[in-house]
């Protein structure tokens, strides 16, 4: 399937001399969630910028369904919703009026029947007549997103649609993605979130310091990457660790009374069964056992921090 979305060696450089994008490509498939991770100053927003117009690139190119978004601006620029970062409504426009005039922006046609689809959608029908300053910090994120589908775009990005929302307004918005992600919408969303991405994208990127560190299936990334714990609980507390299983690398806490062991979960042998039977020769009785798989915030965590030491590194 041709990308709906295609960046190609896409640099940015800002009037200062400062480089925020050093050759961005990445292809997204129609209907995708990608995430779209990266510390703060990675070059997130100038990314989505560039490609929705915002800001000029310097060079490279980005197309959207085959509309490059600088020769052909006006037609890619149809096709793409933007849901900004921060929240910027007018206080007394009613929710209705100010979805309806985002359609006229981009020169469709007046369509009430659009309106109220994207509305309901997003459970604001019965806000329809309130005005901005009426509404929750949830809802006005809401009436964003509204405002950014009413012209009916295929692909919609989010710049961190939950920064600063509680749990359940988290979710909430979790739904509205899946939902516009059966309707076929591709979204590309930028969140410091992780457990964000873990839940919600097909896809994830990792951008540092203007460069896309890596761009792999969400599922895949946890398997490959991926470590595991395994916590034996014991039935009596250890002052240490005997120097017999000190090749296992465990550590000792929950005062005394818990092993951790590290393992590969890609390695053809994990050593658990070596450890147990070494617990046993060592006299260490077991009441527990349980694994816990690393989180995708681990393998981030040290993906970026792997970068930043390379670039202290470089001349
Ligand atoms: N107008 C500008 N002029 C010069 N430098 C800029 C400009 N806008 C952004 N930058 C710099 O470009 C880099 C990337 O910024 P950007 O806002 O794209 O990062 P981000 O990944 O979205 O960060 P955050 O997670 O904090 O939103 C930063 O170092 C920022 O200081």
């Amino acid at each position: 399937m041709a990308p709906i979305l295609s960046i190609r060696d896409l640099r940015k450089t800002y009037d200062n001399g400062f480089e925020a994008l050093k050759g961005v490509s990445l292809d997204i498939q129609p209907g995708e969630i990608l995430a779209l991770l990266g510390p703060n100053g990675a070059g997130k927003t100038t990314l989505i910028s560039a490609v929705c117009g915002i800001t000029r690139i310097t060079s490279g190119t980005a197309t959207v369904a085959g509309h490059d978004v600088q020769r052909d601006w006006r037609q890619a620029r149809e096709l793409i919703g933007l849901v900004p970062q921060e929240i910027s409504l007018e206080s007394f426009e009613k929710v209705r009026r100010t979805v309806a005039f985002s359609r006229g922006l981009f020169g469709k046609p007046r369509d009430d029947a659009a309106v109220e689809r994207v509305l309901r959608q997003l459970s604001l029908w019965d806000k329809r007549d309130s005005t901005a300053m009426q509404l929750s910090g949830g809802m006005k994120r809401r009436v964003l997103i509204a405002k950014a589908l009413v012209h009916e775009p295929r692909v919609l990005f989010l710049d961190e649609p939950t920064a600063g929302v509680d749990v359940e307004l988290r979710r909430d918005m979790w739904r509205v993605v899946d939902e516009l992600r059966r309707e076929g919408v591709t979204i590309i969303l930028t969140t410091h979130y992780i457990e964000e991405a873990e839940a919600i994208a097909d896809r994830v990127a990792v951008i540092s310091r203007g460069r896309i560190l890596l761009v792999e299936d969400k599922d895949s990334l946890m398997r490959r990457m991926g470590r595991k714990v395994l916590h034996v609980a014991l039935q009596q507390p250890l002052v240490a660790i005997p120097a017999d299983l000190a090749r296992f690398g465990l550590a000792l806490d929950d005062g005394g009374r818990r092993l951790t062991y590290s393992y590969d979960t890609k390695a053809e042998r994990t050593g658990i069964a070596t450890l147990l039977a070494a617990l046993a020769e060592c006299g260490i009785a077991v009441a527990d056992l349980d694994t816990e798989a690393s989180s995708l915030e681990e393998i981030f965590v040290g993906l970026v921090h792997g970068d930043d030491a390379e670039g202290e590194a470089a001349p």
